[in-house]
């Protein structure tokens, strides 16, 4: 792996007797987008923050960028970007001039400042909408702005807090596209989201935090596997039917999860062989499915399953 961006050993934080990070540990290299999940209160915000050098760690060492977030925070700050679900860009302004002056506050002079504005302007798609009022933006706009924003310093590592929270679909798509955009130009990216479908179009590397503590990592792959394989949906007419079918898939030693009032089972297929079998199962006991559809584990059932597994072992 190239020298990380990010590097964090035995990392952790203490709010007076409330615990918010234990032994966090975690490498970012160049060009990555690492999707941190976790419930409310799981550490998300504290980890980012001592990143970001707004709070101080309790115990271990964090550097980004290669300068310590202790020591150097002042050269970690000229190194990161934020943006967010709270929009940060000033609606009397337009959006243009919103990017000039910031431009102009990180120490650019007006003609620099005027062309990174316009190049990121044209990078957001903005040109049409560059000298409108931000007020007169979508919600779409205005994030687009604030990432732009968050461009200025040319940061080689991003902080995204959310960032499609309340946007229509074709809007987080897009969005979606500019950060894999940076990322692919070699910025990294820490990307801290309740989505997990964003995560999972996203993010290359997921920690999963819960109390504290980094409860699973890996790609969005890896975690999947985790919690299992695929599973068939087969619905049927009525309850009548549905309960024969569960009886027919035991009987060839299936493991069916029957939704009787739903007319619906669900059974775990990790080959097509095995999709093969429960047809002919169905077949042999002359029960016809209204329909079939095998769908592939999601990072949500990876959540609910080590939600569960957290919870149970308190
Ligand atoms: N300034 C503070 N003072 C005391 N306790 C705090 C402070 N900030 C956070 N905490 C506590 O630390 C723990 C972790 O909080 P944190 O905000 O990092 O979680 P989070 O995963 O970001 O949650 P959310 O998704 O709700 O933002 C929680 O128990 C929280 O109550």
């Amino acid at each position: 792996m190239q020298r990380p961006r990010i590097s964090v050993v035995g990392l952790g934080k203490s709010y007076g007797p409330v615990t918010a990070l234990v032994d966090v540990n975690l490498a970012v290299g160049p060009g990555t987008i690492l999707g941190i999940l976790g419930h409310n209160g799981a550490g998300k915000t504290t980890l980012v923050d001592i990143l970001a050098t707004r709070t101080l760690p309790t115990s271990g060492t964090a550097t980004v960028c290669g300068f310590d977030v202790v020591e150097a925070g002042h050269l970690v700050r000229k190194c990161i970007g934020m943006s967010g679900q709270f929009v940060a860009v000033d609606e009397t302004l337009s959006g243009r001039a919103n990017l000039i002056l910031i431009a102009r506050l990180l120490g650019a002079g007006a003609r620099r400042a005027a062309a990174r504005a316009d190049e990121l302007i044209e990078m957001f798609d903005l040109v049409q909408a560059a000298k409108r009022k931000a007020a007169t933006y979508s919600g779409g706009m205005k994030r687009r702005l604030d990432l732009a924003a968050s461009l200025l310093g040319k940061p080689d590592v991003l902080f995204l807090d959310e960032p499609t929270t309340g946007l229509d679909p074709i809007s987080r798509s897009e969005l979606w596209g500019f950060v894999e955009q940076l990322a692919a130009n070699g910025t990294s990216v820490v990307l801290t989201t309740q989505y997990l479908d964003e995560a999972d179009r996203l993010a290359r590397d997921i920690i999963v935090l819960a109390g504290g503590h980094i409860v699973a990592r890996g790609t969005p792959a890896e975690l999947k596997a985790r919690v299992g394989t695929r599973s068939a949906k087969v619905t049927f007419a009525d309850p009548f039917t549905t309960r024969r079918a569960a009886d027919a898939l035991m009987f060839a030693g299936m493991a069916p999860l029957a939704d009787e009032p739903l007319c619906a089972i669900t059974v775990p297929v990790a080959t097509g062989r095995e999709i093969s079998a429960l047809v002919r199962a169905l077949d042999t006991w002359s029960v016809i499915p209204l329909d079939l559809t095998v769908t592939e584990p999601t990072l949500d059932d990876v959540y609910i399953a080590l939600h569960r597994a957290a919870k149970s072992a308190v």
